[in-house]
């Protein structure tokens, strides 16, 4: 059976910028990877090539075997958080997850399922415009998860939530995982990552740092955090 998400090779130039040079990255199904990196180290990037929504210069990105574009119905594949800003403010989340669902082809009833998956009932009913970050980051969410995919791509998902959301946000992830879905999440909140995911990659600059399981980088006296300050040039500081 194919990987989940299976990138190899894969380059990208943005002018003179080199977003990724020779990544991969391979999420197997019932695992949860964390593609962690320092500010502008190419995870978005990688990211937006595997949903082909920018085009690599070399490599090939692939979600159950194929490129995103030839996914069959690939919202029931494949749910993605990239851009907590993209829904319309004056819609409420409600019609919001209707346009999604007709768009997607997820029956109607799906948005009262993730409405109530991800805990957005109580604001189901007000415009997107007068959302926190956390209500945004919950309704991204729960866009995701209207086609019932099995693969998700999650850029900085815990963004914005409150301690209970990230608790919740963690649990969420391990039972999807647990039920034999995979995902790609990417965070800078590393204490948290720690207790949520099986491997990591991490990449800085563009480049693959190090691949593996977490356990084989992280010990009981050295955190994620430690790892991470050690193998990325000055720990991401300026
Ligand atoms: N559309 C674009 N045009 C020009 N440069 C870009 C574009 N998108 C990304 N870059 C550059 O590519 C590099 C990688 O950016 P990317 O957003 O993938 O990093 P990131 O790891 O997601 O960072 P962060 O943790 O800050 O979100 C950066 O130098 C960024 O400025």
């Amino acid at each position: 059976m194919s990987a989940a998400i299976e990138v190899r090779g894969l380059s990208k130039r943005f002018g003179t910028v080199v977003a990724l040079e020779d990544v991969g990255v391979r999420v197997e199904f019932g695992r949860v990877v964390g593609f962690l990196g320092p500010n502008g180290a190419g995870k978005s990037t990688l990211m937006r090539a595997l949903l082909g929504l920018i085009r690599p210069d070399a490599g090939e990105a692939l979600i159950a075997g194929r490129p995103y574009a030839r996914l069959y119905a690939p919202g029931t594949r494949v749910g993605a958080v990239l851009d907590i800003a993209s829904a319309h403010p004056r819609m409420t989340a409600r019609a919001h997850l209707c346009t999604n669902a007709a768009l997607g082809g997820a029956a109607r009833s799906r948005v009262d399922d993730v409405l109530a998956l991800v805990g957005a009932e109580p604001y189901a009913d007000r415009r997107i415009g007068t959302f926190s970050t956390g209500m945004r980051q919950r309704l991204a969410l729960a866009t995701a998860m209207l086609g019932d995919p099995d693969i998700l791509v999650l850029d900085e998902p815990s963004n914005g939530l409150d301690p209970g959301g990230i608790a919740w946000l963690r649990s969420f992830l391990r039972g999807f995982a647990d039920a034999g879905g995979a995902v790609l999440l990417s965070s800078h909140v590393l204490h948290d990552v720690q207790h949520t995911v099986d491997d990591v990659t991490l990449i800085d600059r563009g480049r693959t740092v190090w691949a593996g399981r977490l356990e084989d980088l992280v010990t009981h006296d050295a955190p994620l955090e430690d790892a991470f300050l050690r193998l990325t040039q000055n720990g991401g500081r300026p």
